[in-house]
């Protein structure tokens, strides 16, 4: 079982960053990082790259190895995360995704030249077929970057492939320079904006996916690997990105779906590892569609961007945080979808034909308005769409509808106990006044009060 391998990347101070450094490096792992309080916090990750280190360094040691596997059937995610203006889209594509600077070029597109020579190096043991989508998630939707006319694609799982986007484009591409014309055409389509922290600020989580599938020559074997990269939006502060209107919105969305990444990964690294623990996966589109990847079949590596300065501190500490919760989560990925290729084509020339001949059949006998439904019935027969019906879809439904009913009770009550709270204390000072009020009079009983009981005293 190995865990998630987890960097942090401090990139060079901004002009508009004061020239104060938060951040002190002891080894390739660890560093000091202090607070504007000037608290020193000692953090050890797998490892940590400065503003000196290059593109190069950081694909290497964070990229390369989950790229290889991939193209193995090793399914590997890699995600970058931080604050707004912290580096995360310089880290994965670097200042552009063509005609860029050779030492430049961020992990996407080192990504892409390292599998396609991975696999020209492989072909004389099995032949490959890599496809490429791209979408981003705005504002709650996740949109077709490679076609924009599907604006609101769905997530749905099957059994045996995992988490799906169903009707997504998938372009087959053959070599590095065909994937980066697509990259670059759908990254053209993607939501960007200015905010006072970044001038080119992604208001959207954009996610780039690869299958690569490998047919093997020697043992007539298919095996297929994924590969996600991830350039998530910024976590930001409304007051110092100057955010308002359309961005504020934006913003707003950003946050709660990376709050719910947050919410997902404490899940999963804490509570009993014998007991099984809700996950709330479906709490926000992100982590529905990374729910493969942190739910442990898949290997995982995040890259927490830093800015270095120390007006950006309590962003920075609660970035390296994320990192360090993030580094218990326990993976245990495996070679996906190994077939025999034999098995696969016995089955495939009988089953696929079967499938068709099924599909048609029913099509035709019942050529009505329930022809929508009913094939969207012989899908889940055959396996193709999961089945919204089935006991585990279910289950995992009526677990999220019984934690969110058990969350807003808590807020219910917590609300409550402030009520209460407020009503003690508003309750306290109307006394405390009443007492203030009737002091006067008071006073003036408070003699005779005395003297009749004193009397009564000595009389009894
Ligand atoms: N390691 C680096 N070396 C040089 N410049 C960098 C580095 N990291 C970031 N920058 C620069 O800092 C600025 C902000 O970086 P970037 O756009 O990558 O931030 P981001 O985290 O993607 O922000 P947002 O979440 O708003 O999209 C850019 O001008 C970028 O070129």
């Amino acid at each position: 079982m190995s865990n998630v391998t987890v960097c942090a990347r401090f990139r060079p101070l901004s002009s508009k960053e004061i020239r104060d450094l938060c951040v002190r490096g002891i080894d390739p792992e660890t560093f000091v990082f202090q607070d504007d309080k000037e608290d020193e916090f000692t953090f050890s990750l797998d490892r940590v790259f400065y503003e000196d280190s290059c593109q190069a360094a950081v694909y290497d040691f964070l990229a390369l190895p989950i790229m290889i596997d991939a193209v193995n059937a090793i399914n590997g995610t890699i995600i970058t995360y931080g604050q707004t203006g912290a580096g995360k889209t310089y880290s994965m594509e670097g200042p552009g995704l063509q005609d860029c600077d050779e030492h430049k070029k961020g992990l996407l597109p080192r990504v892409v030249d390292g599998m396609f020579d991975q696999i020209s190096s492989s072909k004389d043991i099995a032949s490959f077929t890599v496809k490429l989508s791209m979408v981003e998630i705005y504002m709650e939707k996740v949109r077709d970057l490679l076609d924009l006319s599907k604006g609101n694609i769905q997530i749905k799982e099957n059994k045996t492939q995992g988490i799906l986007l169903s009707g997504v484009t998938e372009v087959p591409v053959s070599d590095s320079a065909e994937a980066l014309h697509y990259l670059s055409t759908g990254l053209a389509n993607r939501a960007v904006g200015e905010t006072q922290m970044n001038i080119s600020s992604s208001r959207s989580h954009c996610a780039y996916l690869f299958t690569i599938q490998q047919d093997s020559d020697k043992d007539k074997r298919t095996k297929t690997g994924k590969l996600i990269l991830v350039d998530l939006a910024g976590s930001e502060k409304a007051d110092k990105t100057g955010a308002e209107g359309k961005v504020l919105e934006e913003a707003k969305t950003i946050n709660k779906s990376l709050s719910a990444l947050g919410n997902v990964i404490n899940a999963l690294t804490s509570g009993s590892p014998s007991k099984a623990n809700h996950i709330p996966y479906r709490d926000s589109k992100l982590t529905r569609i990374l729910q493969d990847a942190l739910g442990g079949n898949s290997r995982m590596a995040l890259l927490c961007c830093c800015s270095p300065s120390t007006s950006n501190a309590s962003e920075t500490l609660s970035t390296l945080r994320f990192g360090m919760r993030a580094k218990h989560i326990k993976a245990s990925p495996r070679a996906s979808e190994v077939k025999s290729a034999k098995t696969q084509e016995e089955s495939s020339s009988i089953t696929k034909d079967e499938k068709c001949g099924r599909i048609l059949e029913k099509m035709k006998e019942r050529m009505s308005n329930e022809d929508i439904k009913m094939l969207e019935e012989v899908f889940i027969q055959e396996g193709i769409i999961f089945s919204p019906d089935s006991i585990e879809e279910v289950e995992t439904a009526y677990e999220d509808v019984a934690s969110k009913t058990i969350k807003s009770l808590q807020q219910t009550v917590e609300e409550l106990l402030l009520k209460i709270k407020k009503l003690e204390t508003d309750n306290k000072g109307i006394q405390e006044q009443a007492l203030r009020n009737y002091v006067p009079d008071l006073v003036g009983k408070m003699p005779r009060f005395i003297s009749s009981w004193y009397a009564s005293f000595f009389t009894s």
